[in-house]
């Protein structure tokens, strides 16, 4: 039997989500599900119905995932290792077909299953699907030591995006289907490429106009060098901390394109803890905002 306090608190925090329901009633969410957030499977599913609630009360909820780790897993398994710089995957043509297996293949339609679980009607989709995502080959410029020319790293296929075809997402919207997004992206010479997850949240959260950007990941967001959080940054402060080595690896793309979106027209990007359960709805729906608001 629930008391009457615990009722109270209940009721309370339901009509603490009115005002969130009724500012974001027909906005579009997009919210960036990491990898390394996808840890736990009552966690997981429990991602999949807060989406499904956001739908239900009337927000335009949009899936972006990752899947580094479970690419990384896969790799481990054919006896090849993984490497990273400055975040983004070292891509040969073997690694590839792999990143397209595991994040097209397993990771999208587990998200999609859980989703349909749930009781909504997700669609999964990769970059290729529609023309959402083009893509050409990255070109990372590395700054080299003062007076040194800096040199261009090759990270194979891992790509940058060129353009965002956004129809697709709202012929989807429009019929009450939930898009699950794989960051794969297609070139114009039929290659396909590898593109950071963060940054393809950053991109199509700026393409929709997007009122919010939610970030989850497995930190409770933006860490100092004490490891505690740092709950609002702006251009200059992430600056500060990328030069003093505070930011660093996965984290350097996730604020590169939290900073971005909230430069380009999205109302706001958060970087939020997803082993938190309900990550999404506390940030969303109550008065508590989790995690690292990142803006300009
Ligand atoms: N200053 C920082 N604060 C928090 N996390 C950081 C920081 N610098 C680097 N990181 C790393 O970034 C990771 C998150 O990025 P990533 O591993 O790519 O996660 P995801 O799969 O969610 O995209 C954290 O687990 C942490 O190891
Ligand atoms: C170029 C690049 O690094 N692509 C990423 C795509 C997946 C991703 O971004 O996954 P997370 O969000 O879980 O880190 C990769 O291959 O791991």
């Amino acid at each position: 039997m629930t008391d009457t306090n615990t009722q109270n608190d209940i009721g309370s925090l339901l009509t603490e989500a009115l005002p969130y329901i009724q500012r974001y009633s027909g906005k579009t969410i997009v919210i960036k599900y990491g990898g390394n957030a996808m840890t736990d499977p009552e966690l997981e599913r429990s991602f999949a119905k807060d989406v499904v609630l956001l739908k239900q009360v009337g927000l335009n909820p949009v899936i972006v995932h990752g899947g580094g780790p479970q690419i990384g897993k896969v790799l481990e398994q054919i006896g090849k290792e993984s490497h990273f710089i400055d975040g983004m995957r070292v891509t040969d043509t073997e690694t590839m077909d792999v990143v397209q297996m595991v994040l097209g293949g397993l990771v999208n339609k587990g998200i999609v299953s859980l989703i349909s679980q749930a009781g909504g009607k997700a669609v999964g989709l990769t970059g290729k699907d529609g023309n959402l995502i083009r893509a050409k080959k990255l070109q990372l410029e590395k700054k080299a030591e003062a007076n040194q020319p800096s040199e261009i790293i090759d990270l194979g296929h891992v790509g940058e995006i060129e353009s965002i075809n956004t129809s697709i997402i709202k012929v989807l919207e429009n019929e009450s289907f939930i898009p699950v997004i794989a960051p794969v992206g297609l070139g114009a010479d039929g290659e396909s490429y590898n593109i950071n997850a963060d940054i393809v949240a950053g991109k199509i959260a700026s393409a929709l106009g997007a009122e919010r950007l939610l970030l989850l990941t497995n930190t409770s967001g933006v860490l100092n060098k004490q490891d505690e959080l740092l709950t609002g940054l702006n251009t200059k402060d992430i600056q500060a901390l990328i030069d003093d080595g505070t930011i660093q690896g996965g984290m350097l793309p996730k604020v590169a394109c939290a900073l971005d979106a909230a430069t380009e027209g999205t109302g706001s990007a958060c970087i939020i803890d997803g082993r938190v359960k309900h990550a999404v709805l506390l940030e969303l729906l109550t008065d508590k905002g989790i995690g690292t608001l990142i803006h300009r």
